[in-house]
């Protein structure tokens, strides 16, 4: 049974000047799957993100997002459709405690006048209430209890990250773009971070796009992977598939490689020089 994609971008064409920074870049996402995209730097993976969320506009190609085009649509606008995004760089109010921060990713689903909200009676009170409580469950499920009142810029540097992560989840995404979620962090952080991500896709069902450098972590998560380089798609399959691509191994390794690539497409060892 077929279902429709949840967001399908066809054949986009992005350049700046004479940096072609994606070209021909195709894929959809069905279900709640986790969809990585790796590549060098400069590959074109950050373009993507920009893309889908409505911060580029390409010059060619079409993105739908719930089977409709969001080409030309105002980030906010994409974002209240249902897309939301977590940063290579935190971007949280600092002052503002956890409970506060989550409270923002909130902002779409309240649905009062402000006249309700200045006597706190009506939908104003049922509305703040609902998103109090929704915003409990996000700190259960990512077991933030311990610091919901505290401000989020004391906080260590991984669990800040768990609460963008949050934040995004406020929003009741329908899709989740997750850019560089373990960057920086250390490896008992990167494992946490791991099983809240499977814990979002198999609880919450999710669908997720996943930019990380963490070879081996994009290997353990991912559904399907898609390799770049310059813009352009190399490869798009099983992570397994990925990883063993001769394409992709030069694209990393660069032309030293070639031996290794030519090992790993004849399935041979490669010979110690
Ligand atoms: N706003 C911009 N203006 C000019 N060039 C840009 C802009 N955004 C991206 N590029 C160029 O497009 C290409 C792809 O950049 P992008 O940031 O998407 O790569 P990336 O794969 O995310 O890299 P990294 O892993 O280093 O974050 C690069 O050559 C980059 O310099």
């Amino acid at each position: 049974m077929s279902t429709n994609p949840v967001c399908e971008v066809t054949d986009v064409q992005l350049s700046f000047g004479e940096v072609k920074a994606l070209n021909g870049v195709s894929f959809s996402i069905q279900g709640a799957e986790l969809f990585a995209v790796i590549g060098p730097n400069g590959a074109g993976k950050t373009s993507i993100f920009n893309v889908l969320s409505g911060v580029y506009r390409p010059q060619q190609g079409s993105v739908t997002f719930g089977g409709e085009s969001i080409l030309g649509g105002r980030p906010h606008r994409i974002a209240k459709r249902g897309m939301a995004r977590t940063f290579q760089n935190i971007e949280l109010f600092e002052n503002l405690t956890v409970v506060d921060n989550l409270m923002m990713g909130r902002h779409h689903h309240l649905n009062y006048h402000w006249w309700e909200a200045i006597y706190w009676w009506g939908r104003a009170r049922s509305s703040e209430l609902a998103n109090r409580r929704r915003v409990e469950e996000i700190i259960d499920f990512l077991e933030i209890e311990g610091y919901r009142d505290q401000p989020v810029g004391m906080l260590p540097y991984g669990i800040q990250k768990r609460i963008e992560l949050g934040r995004a989840l406020a929003m009741e995404p329908k899709l989740l773009l997750l850019d560089e979620p373990v960057a920086g962090m250390n490896a008992e952080e990167t494992e946490d971070m791991a099983r809240f991500i499977l814990d979002i896709r198999s609880e919450l069902k999710i669908p997720m796009i996943l930019v990380e450098h963490d070879m081996g972590l994009v290997m353990d998560l991912a559904d399907r992977v898609m390799a770049m380089d310059f813009g352009t798609p190399l490869v798009t399959g099983a992570p397994e598939e990925v990883q063993s691509n001769p394409d992709v191994i030069r694209a990393y390794l660069g032309p030293m490689s070639e031996a290794a690539a030519a090992a790993v497409a004849d399935g041979a060892p490669e010979e110690a020089p």
